[in-house]
């Protein structure tokens, strides 16, 4: 059966996010984890697979090379329509990657023009005459400002792309989505014979972004978040029933995070307020030489098996600044990832059978170190926070990405305690 959507999405949690809501819209969807090539085993039977990479933060030239060959497998397999998932927050800097993926994919499909629409109205990112507000307040204004890889400092995406493309970029405003379908068609069209490339649309609810879904339909590539990848999928007929998750398979229970977003922050405390054992990283102790894994390996073990741990490099705002500072934004995420990602490995060879990673890079980090290549996207457990499931090389492992903002503040110990869901 031909490949509806192929996916390609800038970081693994992204690629979780955009996956779910693939499944939501009823379309089977399966999710690779890296560069594809010949020895990846091809999905059957699938509406959408998402090729999930770690392009965000990479140089824009790398981002542009794993991003084609990403392309090019999904092309193999036969994809109709190629969508570009970032993050619904826009993360990028001036210098990159959004912009320089968006114009070599569409040089690769021949594409005259594209739709982008960040929106994800579950999570409270809209979209208004071309500013992305997270929930009430515009995205520069918002925690998103203090991003330790992409601070978020303007809200206007149409001034955001341009500093990312030579080619022309326009705003197709909610008054024309308003109309419906063919008004925002007509306009995409009218846009395109005057020469704009890149076609920024407002949206607001899950409804605007259902009519630009079937407006773009027929577009060879098109560029968001999760939102609109729902309304594409809602557009398509589904040819078959969403893929359900097993049950989580027996075992200990881990949370690993290096995300300092306010969300995983709040999510931290909770866990801590709840008495659940936490341990956090000594990130400058581990740049100089001690031993950091070994004392956390070794405070692992005095821990009850019965009770779900969570490990954390995530620090505050301000505590983030200062190892930044003292060893510089590249050598302090190395030497996170690079924790995470040894004991991740170290937890699953030892009996974790369901493991929560907080972050995008983190996720990247962990599911490398973890060797994991596919997932099956399982059941939703907040908006944009599926259970995955795979196997590794120590057993079957149900596996949960979260980006560094998503999920309730309760997320962590209700699905690691089964404790019922908060009321907000
Ligand atoms: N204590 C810390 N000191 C320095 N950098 C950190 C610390 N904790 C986390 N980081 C870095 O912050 C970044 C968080 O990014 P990410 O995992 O994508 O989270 P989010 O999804 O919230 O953006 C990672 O590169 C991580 O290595
Ligand atoms: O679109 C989104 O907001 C998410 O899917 C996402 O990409 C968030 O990024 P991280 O917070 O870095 O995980």
């Amino acid at each position: 059966m031909p490949l509806r959507f192929g996916c390609i999405a800038d970081d693994f949690t992204g690629g979780t996010d955009v996956a779910a809501a693939f499944r939501r819209a009823g379309l089977r969807t399966a999710l690779v984890f890296g560069t594809p090539d010949a020895t990846t085993v091809p999905p059957t039977d699938c509406d959408a697979v998402v090729v999930a990479l770690k392009s965000r933060s990479t140089p824009a030239d790398e981002a542009v090379a794993d991003s084609l060959a990403a392309q090019r497998w999904l092309r193999d397999r036969g994809a109709a329509q190629l969508y570009f998932k970032y993050c619904s927050t826009f993360d990028s800097t001036p210098r990159g990657n959004i912009g320089p993926v968006t114009d070599a994919l569409m040089d690769a499909t021949t594409a005259p023009i594209t739709l982008h629409c960040p929106a994800s109205p579950a999570n409270g990112r809209t979209v208004y005459q071309g500013h992305l507000f997270v929930h009430d307040q515009l995205l520069s204004d918002s925690p998103l400002r203090h991003h330790p890889l992409n601070p978020m400092t303007d809200a206007s995406l149409v001034r955001l792309l341009s500093a990312q493309t030579r080619h022309p970029v326009a705003l197709l405003d909610r008054s024309t989505t308003d109309q419906g379908v063919e008004a925002v068609r007509d306009a995409v069209e009218a846009h395109r014979r005057a020469g704009v490339r890149h076609v920024i649309a407002d949206a607001l609810t899950d409804d605007d972004l259902a009519v630009l879904g079937a407006a773009a339909l027929e577009l060879p590539v098109v560029g968001g978040a999760a939102g609109l990848a729902e309304g594409l999928g809602r557009a398509h007929p589904a040819t078959g029933p969403a893929t359900a998750g097993p049950p989580p398979p027996q075992g200990r229970a881990a949370v690993l995070a290096g995300s300092c977003s306010a969300r995983t922050l709040e999510q931290i405390a909770r866990f801590h307020a709840a008495g659940l054992p936490c341990f956090r990283l000594d990130v400058l102790g581990a740049a100089a030489g001690h031993d950091v894994i070994g004392s956390t390996l070794h405070w692992y073990r005095d821990q009850s098996p019965d009770l779900p741990v969570l490990i954390h490099a995530s620090v505050s705002v301000e505590e983030l600044a200062a190892v930044q500072n003292q060893l510089g934004v590249d050598e302090a995420a190395a030497q996170v990832e690079g924790m995470l990602g040894t004991l991740a490995s170290r937890l699953v060879e030892g009996g974790v059978r369901r493991l929560i990673v907080a972050g995008g890079e983190t996720s990247g980090a962990v599911t490398t170190a973890l060797g994991i290549r596919a997932v099956l996207v399982g059941e939703e457990v907040d908006s944009g926070v599926p259970w995955t499931h795979t196997t590794t090389k120590a057993g079957d492992l149900a596996l949960m990405l979260k980006s560094g903002n998503f999920g309730a503040p309760d997320l962590f110990t209700r699905t690691l305690t089964g404790a019922s869901q908060e009321t907000t």
